[in-house]
C-alpha cells in the first residue's frame, strides 16, 4: 500500500497550491484527480478561465457587428480558441506539480476510514492509500432542480456544456439569475443571441444594494436581455430541433421557445463518493463539509479548501484556504476565515459590477451613522474614453470614524478598482485618503478621487 503524510483530494485551486508547498518543503505529498480532463481545477478548465476569455470574445463581437451568421462563425472560432487556451492551462498545471516532486494519481478518491482512502482508476483498478493528513478540496457541482423535462432534454446545458458547444444559439433561456445567469447573459447577448433570464423568488439581486442591483437590471435590460422576475418553470419539452419551456410568473403562463437551455441555479459542494462519515467527516445542514476557521473538519487529521466547504465559491477563496490550511501543517503567520480580511466580488458584466464589504441597508441595520457617496460612470474621463458611459459608482462611509464601510461599483475596469478598495478597507484607511491620493492619468481609478470628493 503506498503511504505518504500528505494527500489531497482535488485538483483545484486550493489542492494545488497546497501540494506544491508542501512538495517544496520535502514533504511526502500525493494529489488525487479524478479526471485528466481537470488537471488545474474548475476555474481553468471550465469556468473563471474559459468564461472571461469568451466574455472579451462576445465584447469584441458586439463591436465587430454583422448577421447571425458572421457572429455564429466568429463564436465557433472563439469556443476553439477557448479550447486551446484551457488545454496549455491544464498542461502547464500538470507539469507545475509533477516537476514539484508531489505525486499525481488520476482516480476517483472515496475514504475507507480517517486514514485510508480508496483510489478508484478508470481501466477498472483500485489501490488503497494511507496517509496522516488529508486534505478535501473536490469543489462543487451544478445543481439541477428538480423540473420535468429538464434531465432529459437535449437542449439543455450547464455552464460547462454551454461553453463547449459550438453552435450559437438564437434563442438562449437561462434558469436563474445569479452570477452565471447573468454573465452569460451578457456573454450570449454580446455575443448575438436574444437571451431571457428566468428568475424565480421575488427582487433582482436581491443580497446586493438595492440602488447598483437596479443600474444592473437596467442596463442588462437596456442591452436586450429579457429577464423574468418570479418565474417558477414548470417543464421543459423537446421540440424537433428546440426546446420548449413553461412557466409562470405573476401575468401567467408562458411558453418560449428556446435553442438551448443553461441551467444556472447554483453549484452544491461536490462530496457525491467520497464517502466522508466513514473518516468522520460531518456535511453542514447545506451539504457542505463542516469546519472550523481553520477549516478543520470534525475529524482532527483532515481539513477542506474551497467549494467543497461550502461557503463562497470564488477560486481566490479557496487560494486563502490554503494559506490557513498551510499556516497550521507548515507554519506561518496564523490564518482563520476570520482574519483574512474583506472579501471583494465582481460578476463580469459589460460594465462589470463589483462589490465589497456592506450595502447602504446593511450599514444602516447595523446602526452605524453613515456617509454615501455617489458619482456617475458618465462623469469619468477615462470611461468616456473607452466609451463605455453606463453605470455608477457608490460608496459607503462611517461618518464617525471616516472608515470605508462598502464600495457597489457599476463601471468599467471596476474588478480592478475594487481590490484597491479593498485594501483600504483592510488597511482602516479613512476615505479622505482617496480623495486627495495621486492616481494615473486617465484611468479608472482616478475616478476615487472624484468619488469620495462628494463626501466633501
Ligand atoms: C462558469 C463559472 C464561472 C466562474 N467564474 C469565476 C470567476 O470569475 N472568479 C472566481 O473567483 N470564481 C469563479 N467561479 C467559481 C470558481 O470556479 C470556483 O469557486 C473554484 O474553481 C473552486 O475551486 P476549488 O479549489 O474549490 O475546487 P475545483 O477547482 O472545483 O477542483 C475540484 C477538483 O476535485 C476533483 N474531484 C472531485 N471529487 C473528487 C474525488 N472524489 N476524487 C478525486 N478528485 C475529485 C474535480 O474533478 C476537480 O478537478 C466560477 C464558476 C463557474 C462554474
Ligand atoms: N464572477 C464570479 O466570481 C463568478 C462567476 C460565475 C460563478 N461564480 C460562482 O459560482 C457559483 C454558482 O453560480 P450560480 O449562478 O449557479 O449560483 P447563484 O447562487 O449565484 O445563483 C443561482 C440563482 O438561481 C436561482 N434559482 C434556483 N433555482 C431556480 C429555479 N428552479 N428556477 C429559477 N431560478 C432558480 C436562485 O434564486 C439564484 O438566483 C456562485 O455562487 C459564484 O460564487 C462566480
Amino acid at each position: 500500500m503506498k503511504k505518504y503524510t500528505h494527500v489531497i483530494i482535488g485538483f483545484g485551486k486550493g489542492g494545488k497550491t497546497l501540494a506544491a508547498a508542501l512538495a517544496a518543503k520535502g514533504e511526502s505529498v500525493a494529489l488525487i484527480e479524478k479526471s485528466a480532463d481537470m488537471y488545474g481545477g474548475t476555474c481553468i478548465n471550465v469556468a473563471c478561465i474559459p468564461s472571461k476569455y469568451l466574455e472579451g470574445k462576445a465584447r469584441f463581437s458586439m463591436a465587430r457587428g454583422g448577421s447571425f451568421f458572421d457572429k455564429s462563425i466568429f463564436y465557433k472560432e472563439a469556443v476553439e480558441e477557448k479550447r486551446k487556451l484551457t488545454a496549455a492551462l491544464r498542461q502547464k498545471n500538470y507539469d507545475k506539480l509533477i516537476g514539484s516532486s508531489a505525486d499525481v494519481l488520476t482516480g476517483m478518491a472515496s475514504f475507507i476510514d480517517a486514514n485510508h482512502i480508496n483510489v478508484s482508476y478508470s481501466d477498472g483498478t483500485s489501490e488503497q492509500i494511507e496517509a496522516e493528513k488529508f486534505y478535501i478540496n473536490t469543489g462543487a457541482r451544478p445543481f439541477i432542480p428538480d423540473i420535468p423535462g429538464l434531465v432529459e432534454s437535449r437542449f439543455v446545458y450547464t455552464s460547462e456544456s454551454l461553453m463547449d458547444e459550438e453552435k450559437l444559439p438564437r434563442h438562449l433561456v437561462i434558469l436563474g439569475g445569479g452570477y452565471i445567469g447573468l454573465e452569460f447573459a451578457s456573454y450570449y447577448i454580446n455575443f448575438g443571441a436574444e437571451v431571457t433570464v428566468l428568475q424565480r423568488g421575488n427582487g433582482f439581486l436581491p443580497r446586493e444594494d438595492e440602488e447598483a442591483a437596479k443600474y444592473v437590471y437596467d442596463s442588462l435590460v437596456e442591452r436586450g436581455v429579457k429577464i423574468v422576475g418570479e418565474a417558477e418553470i414548470e417543464k421543459v419539452e423537446d421540440l424537433e430541433d428546440r426546446a420548449e419551456v413553461a412557466y409562470r410568473s405573476p401575468e401567467g403562463r408562458h411558453v418560449v421557445i428556446a435553442d438551448a437551455v443553461l441551467v444556472a441555479a447554483g453549484r452544491r459542494p461536490n462530496v457525491e463518493g467520497l464517502n466522508v462519515e466513514a473518516a468522520g467527516v460531518e456535511l453542514d445542514r447545506r451539504g457542505g463539509i463542516k469546519a472550523d476557521a481553520y477549516l478543520r473538519t470534525t475529524a482532527p487529521n483532515i481539513w477542506v479548501m474551497g467549494d467543497a466547504a461550502g461557503g463562497q465559491q470564488f477560486t481566490y477563496i479557496s487560494l486563502d484556504d490554503s494559506r490557513i490550511v498551510k499556516s497550521q501543517v507548515i507554519g506561518g503567520a496564523e490564518r482563520s476565515t476570520e482574519n483574512r480580511g474583506a472579501v471583494p466580488y465582481s460578476i463580469f458584466l459589460d460594465p462589470p459590477f463589483s462589490r465589497v464589504g456592506l450595502t447602504e441597508k446593511e450599514a444602516k441595520d447595523k446602526g452605524y451613522h453613515i456617509k454615501v457617496a455617489k458619482l456617475q460612470a458618465q462623469a469619468v474621463p477615462k470611461a468616456q474614453v473607452l466609451e463605455k458611459t453606463t453605470g455608477f459608482m457608490k460608496a459607503v462611509v462611517d461618518a464617525d470614524t471616516g472608515r470605508i464601510l462598502g464600495a457597489h461599483l457599476f463601471c468599467a475596469e471596476s474588478h480592478e478598482i475594487i481590490n484597491i478598495i479593498k485594501l483600504a478597507i483592510d488597511a482602516d484607511l479613512p476615505y479622505n485618503v482617496f480623495q486627495d491620493g495621486i492616481f494615473t492619468h486617465p484611468t479608472m481609478c482616478e475616478a476615487l478621487n472624484d468619488l469620495f470628493g462628494t463626501l466633501r
